[in-house]
């Protein structure tokens, strides 16, 4: 069977200019990889090249054993993103989202999945908020829901731990573990350490001079220790 995302010798970056090292990488189902790394080291670059929104300046990127193309309808149905950016409709209540999310992806008895993830992101008190009434930590949540709320084989993650509180990343490591345990493969980038090590299984380390992948228990300490 295919990896779920295999990057070989990916070089990333705008304007045809790399911003980092070379990465290198194989996720398969079932795993977690975090991308680690100091602030403008290129870690939000290297995920939006594998979600297909950057084209790579050099190497390559395949999901599922299939270049990435975000276009293709079996690329959206596979691969569920949640990036750093507030995209939600403001129009939209919270319940409405997820609601949208999901049958939108096809999802049978959607009504009671949106049920639970509100109850499980802590946001059943605002499900007929509209985003804009609810606190930055929560609308942080309702994106973070909105993409548990749809079927998925990869789920991409730029900071999920931004604005949650200690009780939600912990609620957050837990789910990505269940994220794992059912088949699931997980690629985030990260400043946390606790979530590398609770989640991951590996770490890539994004740098100017290398990029290197290291088990996740070092490049967790490492984060701990300010060493990366
Ligand atoms: N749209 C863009 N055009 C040109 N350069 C960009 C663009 N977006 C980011 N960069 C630059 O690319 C480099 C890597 O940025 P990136 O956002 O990937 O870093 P990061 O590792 O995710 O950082 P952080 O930990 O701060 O989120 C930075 O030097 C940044 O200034």
């Amino acid at each position: 069977m295919a990896p779920v995302v295999h990057v070989r010798d990916l070089q990333v970056g705008y304007g045809g200019a790399a911003v980092c090292a070379p990465v290198a990488f194989t996720l398969d189902a079932g795993g977690a990889i975090a991308l680690v790394g100091a602030n403008g080291s290129g870690k939000s670059t290297v995920l939006k090249t594998v979600l297909g929104l950057l084209e790579p300046v050099g190497g390559s990127v395949e999901v599922l054993g299939h270049p990435v193309d975000e276009r293709e309808a079996r690329f959206r149905r596979e691969v569920s993103s949640v990036l750093d950016d507030d995209a939600y409709f403001p129009a939209l209540t919270v319940a409405e989202h997820l609601y949208l999310t999901a049958r939108g992806h096809g999802v049978l008895g959607a009504r009671d999945e949106v049920t639970d993830l509100l109850d499980e992101f802590g946001l059943a008190d605002h499900a007929r908020a509209t985003p804009v009434s609810l606190s930055s930590g929560q609308r942080r949540r309702l994106l973070l829901a909105a993409g548990f709320a749809r079927p998925r084989s990869l789920l991409v993650l730029d900071e999920p731990e931004q604005r949650l509180d200690q009780r939600m990343r912990a609620r957050l490591a837990d789910r990505l573990r269940a994220e794992r345990e059912a088949g699931g493969a997980v690629l985030l980038a990260t400043h946390d350490p606790e979530l590398v090590a609770a989640v991951c299984t590996h770490a890539v380390h994004v740098a100017d001079d290398e990029s290197r992948l290291l088990p996740a228990a070092e490049a967790a300490d490492r984060i701990a220790r300010v060493a990366l």
